[in-house]
């Protein structure tokens, strides 16, 4: 590891925690296409992924609609039925594709935004709704972006060895599922650096729609982590992640409403990011906002982030 001479140290442990859907498994791919240049090995098997996901939009359109009281006709809702109840296998009948088409066509997320701009769908589900005929057609074949747009939860543990400027990491990922966070603490064997993946717009979200203040459930497991005495001399690696969706969310929203002092989406930003490292001692904590699905800016950062990160760790052997 490291440059000529140094002596190596093995890989450094590496935790990657956050709340669910915070971008951890983003943060991982992001890594490994540093390292392989791809961001997995066979693009073909995520076929299935991303048509899910196309599938859980038009799952919840449904549902949104019901909530806002968006009449539904009958043609609409024998599309709804039929998608509700097609068990999903990787080539679309036509009846299921149909379905999305009358969707798709109808007025129906239109009449839905104008009651609220930002709607409570899956994540990215305007570059689904886009990219609708793309992910239907028999011969589709997802595109490196196309994976980065979709989720689906991580299960136990994702483990992955990268060496990252010259420097090797051993990167696990844990699942940000509250019941998975109750099992967090089992799993962290002597780490030396500890990745916490935050959700920006996540962060805003309720500020801006529902309770009006800024307590969050991810600062509460940041906070726990950071009481965490097995991690009391870990370097920490804070990325807020996902600042495309915060500036789509922000944009003409009065943060005077967060809060008085916030009057500009980088005030609200700064606030944010000043409740996590104020928590950690200094010199020992990096950030970044970054989005992880921007290959171009996110391999800038991580490879600047871990060059410094690797190059401490073999001067100063497990970063303590
Ligand atoms: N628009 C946007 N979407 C993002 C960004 N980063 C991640 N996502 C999306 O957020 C969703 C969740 O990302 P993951 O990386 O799977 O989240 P995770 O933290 O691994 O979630 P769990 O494994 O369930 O705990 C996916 O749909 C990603 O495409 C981002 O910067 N911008
Ligand atoms: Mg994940």
């Amino acid at each position: 590891m490291g440059s000529a001479g140094s002596v190596d140290r093995g890989p450094i442990r590496t935790l990657v925690l956050g709340c669910m859907g915070a971008g951890k498994t983003s943060f991982m791919r992001q890594m490994v296409k540093n390292h392989t240049k791809q961001v997995c090995l066979r693009r073909e098997y995520y076929v299935y992924c991303v048509q899910l996901n196309l599938l859980n939009v038009y799952r919840e359109l449904k549902n949104v609609c019901t909530s806002m009281e968006i009449a539904i006709n009958e043609e609409q809702s024998k599309a709804f039925d039929t998608i509700d109840e097609y068990r999903h296998k990787e080539k679309f009948p036509q009846k299921v594709i149909d379905s999305i088409v009358v969707l798709r066509n109808s007025q129906l997320f239109d009449l839905c935004r104008m009651r609220q701009r930002i709607l409570p769908l899956p994540q990215n589900y305007n570059f689904f709704i886009q990219r609708a005929d793309e992910f239907m057609q028999q011969d589709y074949s997802p595109s490196e972006n196309d994976i980065m747009m979709s989720y689906s939860q991580t299960c136990g543990l994702y483990m992955e060895e990268v060496t990252c400027q010259g420097y090797k990491f051993e990167l696990l990922e844990m699942p940000g599922h509250h019941l998975w966070r109750a099992k967090w603490a089992q799993h962290f064997d002597d780490p030396a650096l500890v990745v916490f993946v935050i959700d920006l717009s996540e962060l805003c979200d309720p500020a801006f729609y529902n309770q009006g203040h800024l307590e969050n459930k991810t600062v509460s497991v940041f906070n726990s982590l950071v009481n965490n005495p097995v991690l009391a001399n870990v370097h920490w690696l804070l990325i807020f992640n996902k600042t495309d969706t915060f500036n789509d969310h922000s944009a003409g929203f009065d943060f005077k409403r967060l809060a008085n002092h916030l009057d500009t989406g980088d005030s609200a930003r700064s606030f944010y990011r000043s409740q996590f490292t104020t928590k950690l001692p200094r010199g020992k904590c990096f950030a970044h906002m970054v989005s992880l699905v921007n290959f171009k800016d996110s391999q800038t950062i991580l490879t600047d982030m871990f060059k410094r990160i690797g190059k401490m760790h073999r001067e100063r052997p497990n970063l303590t």
